[in-house]
């Protein structure tokens, strides 16, 4: 496995363009959009979306505002919801190893599921309900930019408009997707020895993810060039992708590679760690990934791979990268 390791390489660097596609008017500009966006997929799989009506930018720093007020609560609260692997949900800091890196992204996060509001979110008497409504509300209007884009995709594919948004339904009890608020901590000063990064080369194994940014925040850098979902190799020339407060980065996770027989692409993408002299202040960021339900059956027009389920495709996605983990352990 290439290991891009600031220790023994050299960092390799070039120009990608990153569609920026304005969602204006998106109603009555479907056909143009659904050629843009289909365009980006299948070229980079990553694209920033624009100008939408629904997260509006004020919703996004409102979303960032309520992040910054979680994380700043003290340690024993923030563990009152700890993560739950196995439902993908809760509170962690610095104890996501990627399988690329062997050590911890240097953040802490918490992902929350719409249909878990009474099961493993932060409670009311802790952080209010102010809060709670509002995080699950900024999580509605990410399911309905997440329809519309997926919506678009699915027509491009040969599928009826509402095939991907019936397979992502997060009101159901099966649904899987989650809304992740990051936060990778200040670094002032600090300058790292080792295989450190704020958090390591990874693909991501939903569908499709929605990240939002902070004008400012850089880090994001992406590598296309993989061929297959289940591919592990990654070319070694990345790409910095521009953070701004308001801007939706979009990527195609593998779920939706497989399910369009590696036509849309997944890829690789990392968060770097600024050195001494760059903005090293606290870097804010918020995913929404959109991971199919997990009764739900994928597989490709064209039958590439067999048959498997929302809930078998995450669970062989975390299995390969444990794998890969104890691999990459072992060989130390
Ligand atoms: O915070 C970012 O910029 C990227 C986060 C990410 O890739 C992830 O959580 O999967
Ligand atoms: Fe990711």
């Amino acid at each position: 496995m290439t290991v891009d390791d600031p220790q023994t390489q050299e960092r390799i660097y070039v120009e990608r363009v990153i569609p920026r596609i304005s969602l204006n008017d998106c109603e009555n500009r479907r056909e143009e959009i659904k050629e843009q966006l289909y365009a980006a997929a299948i070229r980079s799989g990553f694209f920033t979306l624009c100008e939408q009506e629904f997260p509006s930018k004020k919703d996004i720093e409102e979303i960032f505002e309520l992040s910054k007020v979680f994380f700043d609560y003290p340690m024993d609260l923030k563990m009152k919801t700890p993560h739950q692997k196995l439902l993908n949900t809760g509170y962690e800091s610095a104890t996501q190893i990627r399988p690329s890196t062997g050590t911890a992204d240097q953040k802490e996060s918490i992902q929350l599921q719409y249909h878990r509001f009474n099961e493993n979110w932060p409670a009311e008497e802790d952080v209010g309900e102010e809060w709670r409504e509002k995080t699950r509300e900024f999580m509605l209007k990410c399911q309905k930019l997440s329809c519309f884009v997926m919506g678009l995709f699915a027509e491009a594919l040969g599928y009826p408009e509402d095939f991907f948004s019936k397979a992502h339904d997060i009101e159901q009890p099966t649904a899987q997707t989650t809304l992740r608020l990051l936060h990778y901590f200040d670094c002032t000063g600090k300058a790292f020895e080792g295989n450190y990064w704020r958090a390591g080369p990874h693909t991501d194994f939903d569908s499709l993810t929605l990240l939002f940014q902070r004008t400012g925040d850089h880090g994001l850098e992406i590598c296309p060039g993989r061929d297959a979902h289940t591919d592990f190799g990654y070319n070694d020339a990345w790409t910095a992708v521009p953070s701004r407060t308001g801007d939706i980065v979009i990527n195609i996770g593998d779920m939706l590679m497989s399910w369009s027989d590696d036509m849309l692409k997944s890829n690789f993408h990392r968060v770097r760690l600024p050195n001494v002299g760059e903005n090293q202040k606290d870097r804010y960021t918020v995913a929404f990934f959109n991971q199919a339900n997990t009764d739900v059956v994928i597989q490709g027009p064209q039958k590439k791979y067999p048959p498997t389920t929302g809930r078998q495709f995450i669970e062989d996605a975390m299995r390969r990268n444990f794998e890969r983990l104890q691999e990459l352990q072992n060989s130390e």
